[in-house]
């Protein structure tokens, strides 16, 4: 089964329109919980444009007082100053992604080959702190190898150009294909796949049919969208059908 990991940096950038505290990132993240998504996901920025470092501490509490079974993801680019926080945070998932600072949003996952000491010297110092450690890569199985080599747990695939395709049926079907490949080679080292970016209620069972051993999809942007039509506790239970999951 696929589990939904509810990413709320979109609900957080509606909130820092103005000076006031709603909509409520930690109360919406309550309702995603009580809807039955498996965990909360943010992607704290440096210019805090989205989730701020003060809703951290709210978040990891959130979980651990009430809904101690869910995971915490945070992810991001490894500064020191991210790294610093995640060390304080300790969520279960760490995902490292290879954003610029002023980057609009992730749009690519990481080199494994250029940055493979790198990326195994910050895998080993996350997991030693007792995180699960997430990559971000591209849907291109030949760099896989190099990411399993860093001693990580996960990939995430990156699922932006499938996401894009997806009015194209033959460019959907390739993209799907890349991605299944991709979590193909991943599961033969033995390492856990995720994905996330631009998923939709219409483009997921695709997905989860092609890679049914997909363990999490982590989901912002389409969710918040879908919320503002149906309500965050409804949009919630579409995607978990939309994972395969029963509702
Ligand atoms: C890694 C990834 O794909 C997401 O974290 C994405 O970056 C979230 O996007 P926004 O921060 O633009 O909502
Ligand atoms: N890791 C992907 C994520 O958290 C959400 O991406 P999006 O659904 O906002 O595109």
């Amino acid at each position: 089964m696929t589990d939904l990991s509810v990413n709320l940096n979109a609900v957080a950038l509606l909130r820092n329109r103005r000076d006031l505290p709603w909509p409520s990132v930690t109360g919406l993240g309550r309702i995603a919980l009580e809807a039955g998504a498996s965990g909360l996901t943010v992607h704290p920025r440096p210019d805090e444009r989205h989730t701020r470092r003060s809703d951290l501490p709210e978040l990891k509490a959130l979980i651990r007082s009430e809904f101690p079974d869910r995971e915490f993801n945070i992810e991001g680019y490894p500064s020191g100053d991210f790294l610093d926080l995640v060390e304080e945070i300790a969520p279960h998932q760490v995902t490292l992604v290879p954003d610029e600072p002023g980057q609009a949003t992730s749009d690519h996952g990481w080199d494994f080959v250029a940055h493979a000491d790198r990326l195994t010297s910050i895998v080993t110092r996350l997991k030693e702190a007792g995180a699960r450690v997430s990559l971000f890569s591209d849907p291109e199985p030949a760099g896989i190898e190099a990411a399993h080599a860093t001693g990580t747990d996960r990939i995430e695939l990156y699922t932006g150009p499938y996401g894009a395709a997806w009015d194209d049926a033959g460019a959907a079907a390739r993209e799907v294909e890349k991605l299944g490949e991709t979590a193909d080679a991943a599961f033969a080292l033995g390492l856990g796949v995720n994905a996330g970016h631009d998923l939709t209620v219409a483009n997921l069972p695709a997905l989860v049919a092609r890679i049914p051993e997909l363990a999490e999809v982590s989901i912002g942007h389409g969710l918040t969208a879908d919320a503002l039509t149906y309500g965050m506790a409804e949009t919630v239970r579409r995607f978990r059908r939309a994972c395969g999951q029963r509702v």
